[in-house]
């Protein structure tokens, strides 16, 4: 690609600032539109670009990318590349970046929001304020629990559960966590975090679990029916990672049945599509997907695709190369 400038097709709105930066240095097909594409826009897209800008919601399967003609990277606009048949695309000799780093801190801002709310019950206490029925401060009310001095577990201790790690320590939690491979001394030694070769062994023992695991074949209900009865009655599951890595049905039915004491949620196992017994709980906080939308991240997040497009089209390794290994 060196001697010739790609075609850089994208899918979706960006921020304004990174449209302008990709129109100048790329011939770029910008998107008018916020929605996600349809199935047949989005084969048209592929069809057309050397480059391709996508975003979570796109599905490249294998499907789709038999009709890709030129496309020789996707420069995925965000971490999760779950949306993406990375082995397929590189078969097909198409490389996939995506945005890590830039989304880390404000993610992990998001799941410790989640924790206090789930824990100190800010659900309720806001429902109640917007019901016009407060009366006024009493000794009993809306008890909810302490954080400092509990058991976090952290599913999946890559760049954002490491950052949820040092915030949760900084309010005295206890972490404990359960991840592909064991941290490095240097890093595990600092968050004094106890790692657990046993997921089921650490979800017996801990009062809140946060999810940080990406979604793959491997991670898919990792977090099922039987698993959820293993953990205390009193703990609460915060995901900030994907859906699909609960089984939602089987969170719904502990939720429902008391086995556990709450959740929050950013990430759904049907996207939009939220299960209807989940919304109307008063001890789970849903959120719409929003663990990384600050201005600064989500420009940040561009910023990192047109690296890793130029990086590509001077003919180098695009820093963020996804690999099937990596998955
Ligand atoms: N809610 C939101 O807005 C956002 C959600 N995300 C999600 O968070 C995920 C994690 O992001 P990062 O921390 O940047 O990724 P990362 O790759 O740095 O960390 C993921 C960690 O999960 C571990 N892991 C993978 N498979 C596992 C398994 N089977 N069992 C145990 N551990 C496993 C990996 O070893 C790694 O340590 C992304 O894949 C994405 O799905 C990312 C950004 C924003
Ligand atoms: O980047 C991701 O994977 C997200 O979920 C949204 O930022």
């Amino acid at each position: 690609m060196a001697d010739q400038a790609p075609k850089v097709v994208v899918t979706r709105r960006l921020p304004e600032p990174v449209e302008t930066r990709l129109a100048e240095l790329f011939e770029v097909e910008l998107c008018e539109s916020d929605k996600p594409m349809s199935r047949d826009a989005l084969a048209d897209a592929v069809s057309r670009a050397d480059v391709l800008v996508p975003t979570l919601g796109d599905k490249i399967d294998a499907g789709m990318l038999a009709g890709a003609e030129n496309l020789k990277l996707i420069a995925n606009y965000g971490a999760g590349v779950d949306h993406i048949d990375v082995e397929t695309a590189r078969a097909r000799g198409i490389q996939v970046s995506n945005t890590p780093g830039v989304l880390t801190d404000d993610t992990a801002d998001m799941t410790m929001a989640l924790i206090l709310g789930v824990t100190r019950r800010m659900k309720e206490g806001v429902n109640l304020m917007q019901s016009g029925d407060w009366t006024g401060w009493s000794p009993m009310a809306l008890m909810g629990h302490r954080v400092g001095g509990k058991r976090l577990g952290i599913l999946g201790m890559g760049r954002i559960g490491q950052a949820v790690a040092q915030r949760a320590k900084a309010f005295g939690m206890q972490v404990h966590y359960h991840n592909r491979r064991r941290l490095h001394a240097d890093i595990e030694r600092p968050l004094e975090a106890r790692y657990w070769e046993s997921l089921d062994q650490m979800l017996a023992r801990v009062d809140v679990l946060s999810v940080n695991a990406p979604h793959t074949p491997a991670t898919f209900h990792l977090l099922n029916a039987r698993r959820l009865k293993l953990m205390k009655p009193t703990a609460c599951v915060i995901n900030t990672a994907r859906g699909e890595v609960i089984d939602e049905n089987a969170l719904t039915r502990a939720l429902r049945n008391g086995e556990l004491a709450g959740a929050g949620l950013d990430v759904f196992e049907h996207g939009a599509s939220v299960n209807p017994r989940l919304i109307d709980l008063p001890n789970v906080l849903l959120l719409p997907h929003m663990g990384s939308a600050t201005v600064e991240g989500r420009i940040e997040m561009g910023e990192k695709v047109i690296i890793n497009i130029k990086t590509f089209a001077d003919g180098h390794r695009p820093p963020d190369l996804v690999v099937p290994s990596m998955l």
